[in-house]
């Protein structure tokens, strides 16, 4: 039996002085180690979706489980331990232009207190699986797109999350490097890391063969997963 390592049950959610309930009851699971995308039109809750599990907003109704943790009981002080499971990749990069690719990389290591010795083992270890070793003293805005998103993604890896959230990865780029980095994420989800990516490249992604999750105005429509789409069966939703 698969089994799940997020759990969204009935999620109800709006942004305070927003206009009304962005996600409507949100039903979806993903396993672990699963690849998964999430598509639907803009403004139809992707990224609340994404933001609700990296822990920077918090439903206002129902339940988010992660790896077992309901998040709705995370305490303030536990929500850095839980944050390191999870690496977050970002449409424009959000990588520090006045510093190196190493740097950036690194970062995450060095907030979380890692020695020296540890931060330069583990960065090169993730800049070389991405490809990007040869251009570790660069800085990112000499890089092309792909490549920065490359640094993104080894930032992201960098302390061993167990599940990968990226919010349309390939919008700043060209279909050739879509296609690399979308398939850079199929190596950390062969090694086991779970992967969930929203994105609007429903050409590239249809040719990929993963589950595809759609949301329309705050709810999931198609690809819920196996045991909401079980509960939809029996009648229960
Ligand atoms: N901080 C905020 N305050 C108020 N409303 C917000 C906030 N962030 C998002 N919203 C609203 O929530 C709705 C869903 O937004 P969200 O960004 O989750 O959609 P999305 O599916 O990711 O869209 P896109 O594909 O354009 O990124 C939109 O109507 C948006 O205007």
């Amino acid at each position: 039996m698969s089994q799940a390592l997020v759990q969204f049950s009935q999620v109800f959610h709006r942004y305070p002085g927003g206009n009304g309930d962005v996600l409507k009851g949100v039903d979806f699971q993903l396993d672990a180690g699963e690849m998964v995308f999430l598509t639907g039109a803009s403004g139809a809750g992707k990224s609340t979706l994404l933001r609700l599990l990296a822990l920077l907003s918090r439903a206002n109704r129902g339940q988010v489980v992660v790896a077992g943790n309901n998040l709705a009981q995370l305490k303030r002080g536990q929500v850095p331990l839980y944050r390191q499971q999870i690496g977050m990749i970002f449409q424009n990069f959000n990588l520090l232009n006045d510093r190196s690719v190493f740097d950036n990389v690194a970062l995450p290591l060095v907030i979380r207190g890692y020695s020296h010795q540890d931060i330069g083992r583990r960065v090169r270890a993730a800049l070389d699986t991405v490809g990007l070793l040869h251009r570790e003293r660069a800085r990112p805005a000499t890089l092309s797109g792909g490549e920065q998103q490359r640094v993104g993604i080894a930032r992201a890896v960098v302390t061993k999350p167990l599940l990968l959230l990226a919010d349309e990865p390939t919008g700043n780029l060209d279909p050739v490097m879509a296609q690399e980095v979308m398939r850079l994420f199929e190596r950390f989800n062969d090694v086991g890391v779970s992967v969930l990516v929203a994105t609007h490249a429903i050409d590239l992604i249809e040719r990929m063969g993963h589950r595809i999750v759609h949301l329309e105005d705050g709810r999931v429509v198609a690809g819920a997963g196996m045991e909401a789409a079980s509960r939809l069966s029996l009648g229960v939703l």
